[in-house]
């Protein structure tokens, strides 16, 4: 976890006990249900923890605001971000009933009060309106841009993490994303190649 306490200070005593735990969480979660790959849970912090906080480097959610988590998986970027964000709400939402199984036992286990999660596709998702959605790997932008739309408020903007060349999906998508490069402020060789993507929709 020295990785994260590189980059981001200032933590409560809560949230670096939060921080901690994750490690064993999810070693003990992966076991029994695959949420991260086998290869990555070594560096979880590296790789799952800090690349989700790469959102937080590029924007703060204010307290009061909520944001869905599109394609959560096993909480990523969404775990992080409430960790780093107590007073905003995350709603950590995915099409795979187990992986929601384990997103609801790390948040409750946390003590992540400003955690909900509901196992569902983002588009069936009508009843509810947020401030900014966050997502990581589930989608290209153009899909994730009209699933966005409808879960956002107006202006509410779309923060997704991506990597490779994105060339084609950004011109194809109709939008003019802000680009991040996130090797620009984490300069370890993972993050090459890695950017954020922002889209006020
Ligand atoms: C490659 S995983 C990424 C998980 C996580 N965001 C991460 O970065 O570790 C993609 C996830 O998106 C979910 N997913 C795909 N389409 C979805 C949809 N329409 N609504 C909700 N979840 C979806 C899948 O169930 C899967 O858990």
């Amino acid at each position: 976890m020295e990785i994260i306490l590189k980059y981001f200070g200032d933590f409560s005593e809560k949230q670096l006990q939060q921080l901690a735990a994750l490690e064993p969480l999810y070693r003990s979660w992966n076991e029994k249900i695959n949420v991260i790959s086998r290869k990555d849970i070594d560096s979880l912090y590296e790789k799952h923890v800090l690349h989700a906080l790469g959102i937080a480097v590029i924007n703060s959610f204010g307290a009061g605001q909520s944001v869905i988590d599109i394609g959560t998986g096993g909480g990523f970027p969404g775990i992080p971000l409430a960790i780093f964000f107590p007073d905003t709400q995350f709603h950590l939402v995915d099409a795979t009933g187990k992986k929601i199984k384990v997103v609801e036992a790390v948040a409750e286990a946390l003590k992540l009060d400003n955690v909900s999660t509901q196992h569902a596709r983002v588009e069936d998702i009508r009843d509810r309106k947020f401030d900014a959605a966050v997502s990581r790997a589930v989608a290209p932008l153009a899909t994730l841009c009209r699933w966005s739309k409808a879960v956002l408020r107006k202006k509410g903007t779309l923060f997704c993490l991506k990597g490779g060349d994105l060339h084609d999906e950004i011109s194809g998508s109709g939008y003019r994303p802000r680009i991040y490069e996130l090797e620009h402020y984490f300069p370890e060789p993972f993050f090459r190649e890695k950017y954020l993507l922002s889209v006020t929709l």
